[in-house]
């Protein structure tokens, strides 16, 4: 499977599958080891960086960006995401699921009612709050996500 596809959207599942196709073609699977595919997401990481670098702080939707800036941009995002998606499948992590799992992890984290507007670390607001009798409940339901599944080591609450 070759060429640029231009259609909507694309599921991880299908990154992966790509993913997997590219380097089962070109004898890469010795190479894509756990190690291997976190350094080279971290490289593309810091490709990513230098291309705001020095730029001081940049308005949403980057509205004074040429083009082939912001082609190069999505190039280095595409990076990341490809190596994070290959190091996801290597390592036997389904990212998508991973990925809801952390929102709900973040929403008990964050309640609306004691973050809105604030961006604070949620171990700050829990700090400054006294009177939030949610907290506990909070934490406990946070745990209860986290029993739900096999692998807890994904985040850190
Ligand atoms: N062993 C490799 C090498 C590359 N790739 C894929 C995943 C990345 O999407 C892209 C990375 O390619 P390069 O290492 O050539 O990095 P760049 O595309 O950023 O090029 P450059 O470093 O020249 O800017 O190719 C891969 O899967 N496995």
């Amino acid at each position: 499977m070759t060429g640029v596809r231009e259609k909507e959207g694309v599921t991880l599942e299908e990154l992966k599958e790509r993913m997997a196709e590219f380097a089962r073609e070109r004898d890469w699977d010795q190479f894509h080891s756990p190690r291997n595919l976190l350094l080279a997401l971290v490289g593309e990481v810091g490709e990513l960086s230098e291309i705001f670098q020095w730029k001081g702080e940049v308005p949403r939707g980057l509205p004074d960006w040429k083009d082939e800036e912001k082609q190069h941009l999505g190039e280095e995002l595409s990076d990341v995401l490809l190596y994070l998606v290959r190091l996801s499948d290597i390592c036997g992590v389904d990212l998508g699921k991973a990925a809801l799992r952390k929102l709900e992890i973040n929403a008990i984290k964050y309640p609306v009612k004691l973050c809105k507007g604030s961006s604070k670390k949620h171990t700050h607001i829990n700090a400054d709050k006294n009177n939030f009798n949610g907290d506990s409940g909070s934490a406990a339901a946070t745990e209860g996500i986290r029993s739900d599944s096999k692998s807890s080591s994904d985040a850190d609450v």
